[in-house]
């Protein structure tokens, strides 16, 4: 009975829409009410539409993720190339040859005629059918000899099969180049150059609109009067999506439950994604939850176990496939929650976490996880919490080097941690 009523209560209290009971039950009255950070990064990831493929020049592609697999062409090297400026030769044991021809990269595949002969060949060309290695021009004199030019070996030994890149070492004709999802970066635009894909089939990004609420707020380039404040949020959060070649537009909503519906709803007839920040937790003037139940969505959580960060929102339209973030407004909680669950959902990846041990680490008794600023003693290996004044106080926050992640009832010395410089 007990577990009932508080089951009711917190139904009352919660967004979460009635096909998730189960869920509900499982996450939220175990965990009074609050899922951990754990399960709302599991609770995104189950909630990621799939993006449009787009295709898109190569030289564009770079930070888009690819969206089939890519096959290669040919073989890797298409035939057996020559790696130096040199000679080639089938005759090995000998010190003299003479030279039969010049050949240069670009010039169709060549035989040698003699097999102790040799011909002189440029780094890039096919090697010449009848030669087994190619000996570089710094260890060869060229001597005139009558009509004849001899080319004498000055250097040490010669190798077996030297300075030949055989046709199909690296990777056979059809075998799989690159996979399905990679992210491309620098020599995957080499590789698709090289199977002649001058356009690349890639996963949209999405589109996103930062919105501020609040009435405290004024623009950057503004002077605020006493009893407001400049909007900082927003400028951090497009500058580091900007970064990452995601396009962004910015807007201010007052706090009025009308202007916050009509404009939110202009903002997601042209953006996939919508990063709110401000307006979430419990004022009198904090209508996000209610103006996104209004406008259609499914709110997946409201608040979770953790601090900096309690009251983030996550919540989905499915008719339209459209994803919401509600940040909390305190800049540090708009930082942690952005780089902690929205980042990673943009980027479609999961956040990696490194290890490290922490120098002042106290129990944490608290059933909320903590996010901690933290900066190296030694990088990588020791590290030790910066004293600050909570979810609002930018200014301390900002020699923080890692995020540590200490989880409720942790008391380890060693806490996992994402670097955020
Ligand atoms: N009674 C309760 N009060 C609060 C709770 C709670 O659970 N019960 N939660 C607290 C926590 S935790 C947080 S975090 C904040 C978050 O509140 P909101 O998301 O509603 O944010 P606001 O109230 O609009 O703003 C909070 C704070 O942040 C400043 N802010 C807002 N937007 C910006 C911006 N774009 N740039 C810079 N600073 C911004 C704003 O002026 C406020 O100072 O609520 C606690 N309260
Ligand atoms: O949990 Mo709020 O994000 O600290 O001030």
């Amino acid at each position: 009975m007990k577990n009932f009523r508080l089951l009711m209560i917190n139904l009352k209290n919660c967004c979460i829409d009635s096909t998730q009971n189960d869920y509900f039950r499982k996450y939220y009255v175990m965990s009074s009410k609050m899922i951990n950070p754990t399960k709302a990064i599991e609770i995104i990831n189950q909630n990621i539409f799939l993006p449009k493929i787009v295709s898109i020049p190569l030289e564009k592609s770079i930070d888009f993720q690819l969206a089939e697999d890519l096959f290669a062409d040919r073989d890797f090297p298409p035939f057996d190339r020559v790696m130096m400026d040199g000679i080639a030769t089938q005759n090995t044991e000998s010190k003299e040859w003479i030279l039969e021809k010049t050949v240069f990269a670009g010039q169709e595949q060549t035989k040698l005629h003699d097999p102790n002969a040799c011909i002189e060949i440029m780094t890039g060309s096919p090697l010449p059918v009848g030669c087994t290695a190619v000996i570089p021009k710094e260890e060869i004199e060229f001597i005139k000899s009558g009509d004849q030019i001899i080319a004498k070996f000055i250097g040490q030994n010669i190798a077996k099969s030297q300075f030949i890149h055989q046709k199909g070492a690296d990777l056979k004709e059809k075998s799989l180049l690159i996979a399905k999802n990679t992210k491309i970066t620098t020599l995957e635009i080499a590789l698709a150059a090289t199977i002649g894909k001058s356009k690349l089939p890639v996963f949209q990004k999405p589109t996103i609109a930062l919105i501020s609420t609040g009435d405290e707020l004024v623009p950057v380039d503004q002077v605020p009067l006493p009893h407001q404040i400049r909007s900082s949020n927003i400028p951090m959060l497009s500058a580091t999506l900007e970064a990452k070649g995601f396009q962004t537009e910015q807007k201010h909503i007052p706090d009025s439950k009308e202007l916050l519906q009509t404009e939110i709803e202009k903002s997601l007839h042209s953006n996939d994604v919508l990063i709110l920040s401000g307006g979430v937790s419990a004022g009198k003037k904090d209508f996000i939850p209610d103006v996104l139940k209004d406008l259609g969505f499914d709110c997946h959580f409201h608040k979770i176990a953790q601090k900096p960060g309690k009251p983030l929102w996550f919540g989905t339209r499915k008719k339209d496939q459209k994803t919401i973030f509600a940040l909390p407004g305190n800049p540090i909680s708009t930082f942690i929650c952005f780089n902690v669950y929205v980042l990673p959902f943009l980027q479609q990846k999961d956040l990696d976490f490194f290890e490290t041990k922490i120098l002042n680490a106290k129990p944490n008794n608290k059933d909320l996880d903590f996010w901690l600023p933290a900066k190296w003693i030694q990088k990588g290996i020791e590290a030790e919490i910066l004293p600050n004044n909570g979810s609002g106080d930018l200014v301390n926050w900002k020699e923080a080097e890692i995020l540590v992640w200490q989880k409720a009832g942790q008391n380890s010395v060693y806490l996992p941690y994402i670097p955020v410089k």
